[in-house]
């Protein structure tokens, strides 16, 4: 069957840094791909170039549900339903809760009444948990809020593939527990994820498949809990982690 995204040799260079050196992997349907690797391993350029946000790789090819990206620009990728987000939080701070998942709703011909649509971003809400935050600005509400509400805004174009970059960074453990849970029901919802995380429990428990980097080129990839326990992973990362 053809892997929904389909990544093959990608590279990106800055000046005489090589920070993706010809990367490839795949995401099945409906998968959790974890990707995990040292800081400046290259996981966020990764993500950088998949989506062209804010620049494209050098070399090599990528495809979404069969259909190349090569010739698409960042607003075309994420209507073809490749979505992020991003380590810091980015919505809008001045919109409310509300606002920011409405500005998020794609607003082609045919793409729903403004009742519909507000059907839709209250729904929205409930599933991440935000209802009683609505009319609160985003740059009002806590951390693990606007996390959600990042996640919530991209999940708003009904994506395909959404990449969470550190969607765990800076939660308590109770926040994280409700994340991992968030991203199960994410998935079941139809959304296949790449998700970049220096948790490695949260990796192990939510991923179906470990991808780990290390110096822009894949070190190692397969079941999370044997990819936990290789040498070269530990000796690359999983050693010097104190987070894990
Ligand atoms: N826009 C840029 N210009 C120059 N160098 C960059 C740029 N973006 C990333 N790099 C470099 O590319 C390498 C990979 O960085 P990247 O942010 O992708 O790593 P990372 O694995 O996401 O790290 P972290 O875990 O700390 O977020 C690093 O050496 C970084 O300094």
């Amino acid at each position: 069957m053809t892997p929904l995204l389909d990544v093959k040799d990608i590279r990106k260079s800055f000046g005489a840094l090589q920070a993706i050196g010809g990367v490839s992997f795949t995401l099945n349907r409906g998968e959790i791909l974890g990707i995990a690797g040292p800081n400046g391993s290259g996981k966020s350029t990764l993500f950088n170039i998949l989506t062209k946000i804010p620049f494209p790789p050098d070399s090599g090819e990528v495809s979404l549900d069969g259909k190349p990206l090569k010739s698409l620009g960042p607003r075309q990728i994420v209507d073809a339903g490749l979505l992020r987000i991003f380590q810091t939080e980015m919505d809008f701070e001045s919109l409310t809760v509300l606002e920011n998942i409405l500005v998020s709703m794609p607003d082609k011909p045919g793409s729903g009444t403004p009742s519909s649509k507000q059907k839709k971003a209250d729904e929205l809400l409930e599933l991440f948990g935000l209802t009683a935050h609505s009319d609160r600005l985003a740059g009002e509400i806590n951390v693990y809020d606007r996390k959600r509400l990042m996640v919530a805004t991209a999940f708003a174009h009904n994506p395909l593939v959404l990449l969470l970059d550190e969607p765990a960074a800076g939660l308590s453990k109770p926040e994280i527990e409700e994340m991992v849970e968030l991203i199960r029901q994410l998935n079941r919802l139809g959304v296949s994820i790449i998700l970049i995380e220096h948790i490695i429990p949260l990796l192990v428990a939510v991923s179906d498949r470990l991808i780990v980097l290390n110096f822009g080129e894949v070190l190692a990839e397969g079941l999370p809990r044997e990819i936990v326990r290789n040498p070269k992973v530990v000796e690359a990362y999983i050693g010097n982690q104190s987070d894990g």
